[in-house]
């Protein structure tokens, strides 16, 4: 690996993007990288795996984390994309909080704050999503609203603590032959004002800093990397220069089929789909300069009803998402593909732990 000469105050670290459903961190993502590389789809629930793209600049380097969006747990798949959201929050050096512009905020918005305000102490910068979909006014007014939000949760956040700490604090006590408060050390603490530690996410009230962005329209894309940059730790690049993601490519791979299988079936599948790679190769005999890549997938979906969706009249939609999927995997990857879809029924994979952990999950 080549890294380029960097500046002594370099720094480097990685932030992640959450929010609901839609909420535009796929497209942020890949604004803020210059490539497509995380999946967009209008369709809630497509980005499935965890999606690093690296933004690079001559002072930092900003490693990000595209989660899945963070939801209430329904099925067994819920929990374990919300157990994923978890790990990349724990992983992170900012967590960005991405709230559309023109809608309104609701419970699943606040369900998200609650849950990276309870998940510790790193700095969370509201961001404001597609500001280009509303006027100045809507958007002064959302920008109050998010405010507002991150002062509630905030501080609901750190009552909540408090509670949970004096619970603790109790049960150690409880069972104690006398009271642990009680003795000398303990009135010394106490009269020191020592008796309660503070919670980690702690002296900001709310966020650390709102921004208004609008990945489409190119609008304080650059401030909000130079904003993230600004909570990065000093520190060698962690990637060599141009790598866009460090995502095996088999992920890259599924996740462009699964997105052409979702496309054009408007309401019905995304929860349904999934896809695993179960082979690829480069097909031997092909000269150097004009290679060729063989992959196989399985498409699986719960029921055979399900498949005649994706297959369609006379296999038409399997050939177009066939079609799709290769013309964006060859995007990707830079080489030719020929790409061989098996659609398979596994019935209720969402609720089952094996079939989860055969897909991946
Ligand atoms: N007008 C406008 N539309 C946007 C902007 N950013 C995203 N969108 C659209 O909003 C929709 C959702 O964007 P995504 O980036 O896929 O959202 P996401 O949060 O990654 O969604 P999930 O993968 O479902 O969690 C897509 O149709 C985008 O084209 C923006 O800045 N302006």
């Amino acid at each position: 690996m080549d890294f380029a000469p960097f500046p002594e105050d370099f720094s480097a670290g990685f932030a992640v993007l959450v929010g609901r459903p839609n909420a535009g961190k796929s497209t942020l993502t890949n604004a803020l990288v210059g490539q497509k590389v995380a999946i967009t789809s209008n369709r809630p629930q497509t980005t499935r795996h965890t999606i690093r793209g690296i933004v690079h600049r001559d002072k930092f380097q900003l490693i990000l984390v595209d989660t899945p969006g963070l939801h209430r747990p329904r099925t067994l798949l819920g929990e374990r994309l919300n157990d994923m959201v978890a790990e990349a929050l724990a992983e992170v050096d900012v967590v960005g909080f991405c709230i559309p512009a023109n809608e309104a905020i609701g419970p699943g918005d606040r369900y998200i704050a609650s849950q990276i305000a309870a998940s510790g102490n790193k700095p969370v910068v509201a961001i404001v999503t597609k500001a280009d979909t509303v006027s100045s006014e809507q958007l002064a007014q959302q920008l109050l609203a998010v405010s507002a939000l991150g002062e509630e949760v905030m501080s609901a956040e750190r009552a909540a603590r408090r509670a949970r700490l004096a619970r603790k604090e109790k049960s150690k006590t409880a069972d104690l032959p006398f009271r642990k408060d009680s003795g000398p050390a303990a009135q010394r603490q106490k009269s020191q004002g020592q008796e309660t530690r503070q919670p980690a996410n702690d002296g900001q009230g709310g966020w650390a800093d709102i921004i208004p962005v609008s990945s489409t329209k190119d609008f304080q894309v650059e401030e909000l990397a130079n904003l993230f940059s600004t909570y990065l730790p000093d520190s060698p690049p962690l990637y060599p220069d141009g790598e866009l993601t460090d995502e095996p490519e088999a992920t890259l791979v599924a996740e462009l089929v699964r997105e052409a299988a979702l496309e054009g079936v408007r309401d019905e599948l995304p929860h349904s789909v999934a896809v695993t790679v179960e082979e690829m190769q480069l097909r031997e005999g092909r000269s150097e300069n004009n290679p060729l890549l063989d992959v196989h997938v399985n498409l699986f979906v719960e029921r055979s009803s399900q498949k005649a969706i994706i297959i369609g009249k006379g296999g038409s939609r399997l050939r177009s998402i066939g079609a799709e999927a290769r013309k964006n995997i060859e995007a990707i990857l830079g080489t030719k593909v020929y790409l061989d879809i098996h659609v398979k029924v596994a019935k209720d994979w969402q609720r089952d732990p094996r079939a989860l952990g055969r897909l991946g999950f």
